[in-house]
């Protein structure tokens, strides 16, 4: 226990598993965290008088468990016996080989395949923070600087599975970026400029950083130092692969805030079922490409050269059909070639893994054919790229057998042929059977015991077996081992000598194997940077591939990129919405013209449920995969490349949402009006429902004229139910009104989806409280309600309207015993008739519409 307890001293921060005899064991706190993740029983010992909880584990079930431990967020440190116990009469010495953390992992069970497992530190410097990124399986390394709100978008876009900050800025770090991160507190010194150079310079083998395009982000460097600070506190020390730092280049890419990549729902969802838009258009086939797309996703391009040259490789991959499906033909053989190879690097990589290299490597070939081919310029620069390293592959295939074990123990990994020593061993040990089949032969003739039987155990080795009836034809020279009821067993000095001989052989051929296969991993390492960007060409190439898919399944077109600032739409799509829709059900396809001359401002107004949301997300969605390189959903697009994707959406109807969230959604809505710029595309959806319906027209109407009186003339749509706002349109030239057209049938509302010019009449509450199954008498009185009013042309007639309509509604309400329902009521009742406008009169009939769809959505 002195050892634990001096072991445990060193790692208090980490789970330890404590190896004993065939166990992992874990004790104490460690035991109790243990035994509730990962279901194993928990028991006591007794421990010098103190009780102390104890929790473990067979240690060839550690692949099983260490996974599910690191998944629950837990940091571990496996401590394993240094020496062989039967070597030692004293306590075996033990020490931690690897501090496994949910941002370090190799393992394949603790991996997602299609997604990065990125380790990330955040230093907050002076006026700037520095973020940086690395991926210890892949090998990708990466860093930026910018503002809370940059390294926020970061932090969103990269998902971090750890991230590692000063325990200095604990407070602050949380405060900003939030508790949802597993996050891992370092000492202040670790984040220092001098030591991050020091490490970085020292890991690169480089004299400065200048080569990587960033020395001047000290904020960066001072975080990718801390990174690899954790890797050697990790004991991680085998880095080969990671061999560049890369900048993220934010200018390159559209900039979209973590709203709008939450309320676009891209690759998360609020709504743990829901099918976000990388679960629609990931057609990648190789783990490094689908990794890949989600990068290419979090950062659209804004280079048109560069998306325009994506867009001619997919509309090659849709016609060429046969080559498209060559191409993934191909991708498929091909593994994870990115992790592979970081395996080799690290040391971890098994025979069976080496083979599955040099398997993926052998598709290269066809698949750089394949590009050559092409008359498409990127394809073949991608084809001229790879490289086919053929005498990697050679080499490989001289070395291993084809059928290499996982395990080095168990065998037949080296290739026959390969070594001439190794062959002999191997020939010996295995015409052993040869050997004793023809000694049994002969010694049967000599003694004349026709039943004899030579075999062997792992208590005395080979012996020769004979039956109790023959016993006394046992020669003199035979040395009795073991008696059975049945017979005797014996060993001789021939057998003595094969026996000896074979044991030398097989442990040799162990020890020979064991060398053969580190030299090959040894002569391995130089193609280590060649063959991770094979893997980056392939990702690259898979993403297009499955792009050609995604268009071909779906229908996709080729979008038009130019530099201009107009965005029009034809016959557009929701990618995610269109799949999800009942069967029979297709999806009303919209155009949407947007520019800076006439058409600035779309005011989209509808019903509840009608399709505005749809429309301003299929717009943002267009725009995005467009620049992602992606075929678009809709007949035709043209689009002037968009710079950043502002999305606001009102803060939901709730019934208890105070002051403080609508701030937040006005906070949320004055950083866009900051950051416009003439590229800019800004989806407004029900800003201001956060609040009275006063209130919510007046901001609404304040943030509508900010955005057209601004220089920037950014791009917007902005849906509402306050069909107030359409008179806007009077006053501001490029402002334009349209509404999603329904079509009113009896009592009821028909969808029809399309967006049409003009203004709607009136809000439709009413109408989804119906079909939401509220109280019948509660409709009939709103809509008497409503339809006076509209049809009011003085303040007296609203008055009496109202006047009526509170008396009638209070009576039928007071039976009704429901929050909400009172809250109705109480409203009507505090309608101050005599001061009210017919407008401000609506719009208090339009707040109390919006509680009865509260009620609707409570109540579904
Ligand atoms: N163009 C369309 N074709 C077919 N179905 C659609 C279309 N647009 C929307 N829908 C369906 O209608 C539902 C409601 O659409 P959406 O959320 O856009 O309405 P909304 O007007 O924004 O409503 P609310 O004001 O309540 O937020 C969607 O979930 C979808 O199922």
């Amino acid at each position: 226990m002195q050892q634990y307890n001096a072991i445990k001293t060193k790692h208090p921060d980490a789970l330890l598993l404590f190896r004993v005899g065939d166990f992992y064991e874990t004790f104490g706190e460690d035991a109790i965290k243990a035994s509730k993740i990962l279901g194993i029983i928990l028991t006591h010992r007794n421990n010098g008088g103190d009780k102390t909880e104890l929790a473990g584990f067979p240690h060839h079930s550690l692949n099983t468990y260490l996974p599910k431990l690191v998944k629950a967020g837990q940091r571990v440190a496996i401590c394993d016996q240094l020496e062989d116990p039967k070597q030692t009469k004293s306590i075996v010495k033990r020490g931690v080989t690897e501090l496994v953390t949910p941002g370090v992992a190799l393992n394949d069970d603790i991996l997602s395949a299609k997604s990065n497992n990125f380790l990330c530190a955040v230093h907050f410097g002076r006026n700037k923070y520095g973020v940086s990124f690395l991926d210890i399986s892949t090998g990708e390394f990466l860093t930026a600087e910018g503002s809370a709100e940059q390294v926020d978008k970061l932090l969103q876009n990269f998902s971090p599975n750890e991230v590692l900050v000063s325990k200095n800025h604990k407070a602050s770090f949380l405060e900003l970026f939030g508790s949802h991160f597993h996050s891992f507190f370092l000492e202040d010194w670790i984040f220092q400029e001098d030591y991050a150079n020091e490490s970085l310079t020292s890991h690169f083998k480089t004299n400065t950083l200048q080569g990587f395009g960033i020395d001047h982000l000290s904020n960066g460097i001072i975080a990718s130092g801390a990174v690899l600070h954790y890797l050697s506190e990790t004991q991680h020390s085998r880095l080969q692969h990671i061999n560049k730092l890369q900048r993220i280049a934010e200018e390159e890419y559209v900039w979209m805030d973590r709203f709008t990549i939450r309320n676009l729902e891209l690759y998360h969802s609020t709504n743990l079922n829901a099918v976000t838009l990388l679960d629609v258009i990931d057609k990648t086939i190789s783990p490094m490409g689908g990794r890949l797309l989600k990068r290419w996703l979090a950062l659209p391009l804004k280079n048109i050269e560069k998306i325009q040259q994506r867009h001619q490789v997919v509309a090659y991959l849709k016609t060429e059909e046969e080559k498209l499906e060559k191409a993934q033909h191909w991708i498929k053989q091909m593994g994870d070639l990115e992790r592979l190879i970081s395996k080799l690097a690290t040391g971890k990589i098994n025979p069976k893994e080496v083979v599955q290299l040099k398997n993926s490597l052998e598709a290269v070939v066809p698949i750089k054919q394949l590009a050559l081919e092409s008359p498409n310029k990127s394809l073949k620069s991608i084809g001229e790229q790879l490289n086919e390293c053929e005498a990697l592959r050679t080499k490989i295939k001289e070395v291993l057998n084809e059928e290499a074990p996982v395990n080095l123990l168990k065998g037949e990994t080296i290739a026959a042929g390969y070594s001439t020593e190794l062959d002999e061993l191997r020939g010996l040990a295995f015409s052993g059977k040869d050997y004793l089949d023809k000694m049994l032969e002969r010694e049967t003739e000599i003694t004349g015991i026709t039943s004899l039987k030579i075999a062997s155990n792992n208590v005395f080795g080979y012996y020769i077996e004979v039956r109790n009836t023959h016993k006394d034809k046992v020669p003199e020279d035979w040395i009795r081992k073991q008696t059975l009821v049945n017979a005797e067993r014996y060993i001789t000095e021939e057998l003595k000598e094969y026996e000896a001989k074979i044991l030398g052989a097989e442990e040799r051929i162990y020890t020979l194997e064991q060398q053969l296969f580190e030299q090959l991993l040894m002569w391995m390492q130089e193609y280590i940077g060649t063959v991770q960007d094979n893997a980056y060409l392939i990702a690259q190439l898979d993403c297009l591939c499955g792009f050609a898919q995604l268009a071909k399944e779906n229908n996709y077109a080729m979008p038009q990129m130019d530099d201009s600032t107009v965005l029009d739409i034809k016959d557009g799509r929701h990618p995610v919405i269109e799949k999800q829709l009942p069967l029979g059900e297709s999806y009303i396809t919209n155009d949407v013209l947007l520019n800076r001359d006439d058409q600035q401002i779309i005011m989209i107004t509808g019903p509840n449920m009608s399709g505005k949301s749809a429309i301003l997300r299929q717009t943002a969605l267009i725009v995005l995969m467009a620049q992602m390189g992606s075929f678009v959903p809709a007949t035709a697009a043209k689009i002037g490349a968009v710079d950043k994707i502002f999305t606001r959406v009102g803060a939901s109807d709730n019934i208890s949402m105070g002051e403080s969230t609508f701030m937040v959604e006005m906070n949320e809505t004055a950083s866009i009006l900051n950051n416009l710029s003439e590229r800019s595309l800004v989806l407004l959806d029900e800003i201001g429902r956060g609040t009275s319906t006063y209130d919510g027209i007046s901001i609404a109407w304040a943030i509508s004229e900010y955005l057209h009186e601004h220089p920037s003339r950014a791009k917007t749509l902005f849906a509402t139910h306050y069909h107030e706002l359409n008179e806007m349109t009077g006053t501001f030239a490029r402002i334009k009104n349209y509404n999603v057209s329904i079509k009113e049938l009896k009592n009821n509302v028909l969808f029809l989806r399309k967006l049409v010019p003009g203004g709607s009449e009136h809000s439709f509450g009413i109408h989804v409280a119906k079909m939401a199954g509220m109280p019948q008498q509660v409709i009939q009185k709103a809509n008497k309600i409503l339809k006076k009013l509209e049809k009011s042309h003085s303040n007296s007639e609203v008055a009496n309207t109202l006047e009526s309509a509170q008396n009638e509604m209070q009576l039928s309400f007071f039976n009704l015993d429901d929050p909400l329902l009172e809250e109705i009521k109480e409203e009507i009742l505090h309608l101050d008739i005599d001061t009210l406008t017919p407008v401000e009169a609506l719009m208090k009939l339009n707040e109390i519409k919006r509680l009865l769809s509260k009620k609707k959505k409570a109540s579904s």
